[in-house]
């Protein structure tokens, strides 16, 4: 879409995972132009998939940082070759994908604020990084240094408590230890650390931009009820790590004007403000004006899932980040690794590489796939910590494969009834009155959208674009400029649309999934250490244990249970300790 408009506007941008996206926002709150660059297809020299490089060790996972700079300009030349007026664009802000961290090689800054409008950024930034590929939230390389980071602290709850997850291996905080330990001369030469958002930022203001507080929440690094570096942390990561983060600053932070580089080579007012950058997911509970109560499930590269919160309540699954909108509040997240590059997958093998074929199985298969459920973890997943597939047949047995159409029913309603498991370990309950807002991608699909209403039992309502990281950063920039008015965020998107309903439940529903989810029977498996929250987890482990051991309390057998022990499938490592159960390998 790229109707040339000389509308006032903001624009929201989205440094994801496989591409660079943009739209442009008018006053009425109206989505007018979108575009993107994707990178596998449109920058090919830098050979990634899925816009990521997987190193040989399986865990390893970067980007690199030129291609991210590169598809700026090139999305930039689209938008002006479209005709887009940026004489008119008032703010812009936007997201990053979530813990990737970029690091800028000394002497970057004084590049940075000398842009020489005749050219490229990427002409001018090739020598700018002392790391060229970046880590991104896919890799997870770095489990020494999580322990480490535990350790230091007093183990995995305190370090929940005070920066509002466990160690997690794609946390940026773990990143940096590595690179440190691992390359101590590229380190010492780095002089600034950016996240991916931060980073996107700094090259609109042709300075280093400061770190939000809801993107910084997924680090390990910041206190999140402080919102300022956990010393103890930044000490435990790798020296001098204050100065090469700079201080943080709140999410809705006017951080200056943009760079005379985009006035003189694109016409963007000079006056046109800069709001912080934050992560993806923050930004699309921006987008999605999500409100206390509702559910937000986004469907990209990533699957996560994520509600709005008053208090946060830190455990050892799921991460409590500062929310993007509202400094007093914040947000709970659950990511999952294996989402579209997942489904991709199964659609190549099963539907023809076609999504009409993968709706139609799903459309001419029934609720509950008969019986028949399956996990799908081709790469490591962050939640649960588990890998490979696991097929189980009606009578709980594991096979090895199922008919092209079950097999798309089973990775559907397996991703989404782990989802549901997931959230309900965190405390959420689905109530009569739940509203679950979809984004993402695979939000485009009619048939998903389906499965996903009927397993939580609840309406699933989706807005006008998929791309709610950059239609929440657009907002966040019309927010910006009531900066010092104490406006709130809400009120200034009160004119934007509401979201549309997509899907409701399916007669019957409740009772198949009823049968099925074995959350809904938590109360007969009860946690050890008698918070749920405190030890619902990352194992899926009667997956790794063919003993079928069960939790305690487990009420008699079902051949419905597809993973028998509901106990078992959310058991975290400490409950597993607890029980004298195996670890899931890691
Ligand atoms: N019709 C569809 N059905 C299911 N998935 C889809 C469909 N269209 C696109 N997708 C998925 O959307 C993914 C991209 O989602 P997106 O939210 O743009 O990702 P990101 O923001 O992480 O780059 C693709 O990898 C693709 O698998
Ligand atoms: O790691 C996380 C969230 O914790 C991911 O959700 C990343 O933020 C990547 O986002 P997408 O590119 O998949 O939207």
């Amino acid at each position: 879409m790229a109707e040339p408009a000389a509308r006032l506007c903001c624009l929201g941008w989205d440094f994801s995972t496989q591409q660079v996206k943009v739209v442009a926002v008018d006053a009425a709150m109206k989505v007018f132009y979108e575009d993107s660059v994707h990178f596998d297809r449109d920058l090919p020299e830098f050979g990634t998939q899925g816009g990521v490089h997987v190193h040989q060790d399986g865990l390893t996972v970067t980007s690199p940082v030129l291609m991210w700079v590169q598809a700026l300009d090139l999305i930039l030349e689209k938008m002006r070759a479209s005709g887009f007026d940026f004489s008119r664009v008032l703010a812009l802000s936007g997201a990053g994908q979530q813990h990737g961290s970029v690091y800028w090689k000394a002497g970057a800054s004084r590049v940075l604020t000398g842009l020489s409008p005749g050219l490229p950024l990427h002409e001018q930034l090739q020598a700018c990084f002392s790391i060229r590929d970046c880590p991104v939230w896919m890799d997870s390389s770095t489990i020494a240094q999580c322990r480490q980071l535990e350790a230091a602290v007093g183990g995995a709850q305190a370090l929940s408590c005070l920066t509002g997850s466990r160690a997690y291996e794609r946390f940026t905080g773990n990143q940096i230890s590595k690179i440190y330990q691992q390359n101590p001369e590229a380190y010492a030469h780095t002089e600034r650390i950016s996240l991916v958002s931060s980073f996107a930022a700094s090259l609109f203001l042709g300075s280093y931009c400061p770190i939000d507080y809801s993107d910084g929440s997924g680090m390990n690094l910041l206190q999140i009820q402080d919102k300022v570096w956990a010393q103890a942390c930044l000490g435990a990561c790798a020296p001098h790590l204050e100065e090469k983060l700079g201080p943080p600053v709140p999410s809705c932070s006017v951080v200056g004007p943009v760079s005379p580089y985009y006035v003189q080579r694109y016409g963007f007012p000079p006056g046109c403000k800069v709001v912080a950058f934050t992560g993806d997911n923050p930004a699309s509970l921006a987008g999605m004006r999500l409100e206390e109560g509702d559910i937000a499930i986004s469907l990209g590269t990533s699957d996560t899932l994520f509600l709005w919160l008053q208090e946060p309540m830190p455990a050892l699954e799921g991460h409590i980040f500062c929310s993007p909108v509202d400094p007093q509040h914040y947000m709970a997240l659950l990511c999952f690794k294996n989402g579209s590059l997942m489904r991709e997958k199964i659609r190549d093998e099963s539907a023809s590489c076609s999504w009409s074929e993968f709706s139609k199985a799903l459309r001419s298969t029934e609720m509950g796939n008969g019986g028949n459920v399956g996990f799908y973890f081709d790469v490591k997943e962050i939640t649960p910590e588990m890998i490979g597939r696991h097929r189980f047949s009606p009578e709980n047995r594991e096979v090895p494969a199922f008919p092209k159409d079950v097999e798309i029913r089973a990775l559907i309603e397996g991703q989404f009834m782990a989802k549901r498991i997931h959230a309900e370990g965190l405390g959420y309950r689905v109530l009569p009155k739940t509203k679950i807002l979809a984004t993402g991608g695979a939000s485009h699909n009619r048939d998903i959208l389906q499965v996903l209403a009927d397993v939580f039992g609840a309406p699933v309502y989706v807005i006008d674009t998929a791309n709610s990281a950059c239609v929440g950063s657009a907002y966040r920039a019309f927010h910006g400029l009531a900066a010092g008015t104490g406006v709130p965020f809400s009120e200034v998107v009160k004119l934007a649309p509401s979201p549309r309903l997509a899907a409701t439940p399916s007669p019957g529903a409740s009772q198949v999934y009823a049968a099925l989810l074995p959350s809904l029977s938590r109360e007969s498996c009860p946690s050890p250490r008698g918070s749920w929250s405190e030890s619902c987890g990352h194992g899926l482990l009667r997956l790794a244990d063919p003993t079928g051991r069960r939790g305690r309390g487990q009420q008699g057998p079902s051949s419905l249970f597809w993973v028998p022990d509901p106990w078992l499938l959310t058991c975290s490592s400490a409950a597993r300790d607890h029980l004298a159960l195996p670890r899931a390998s890691s």
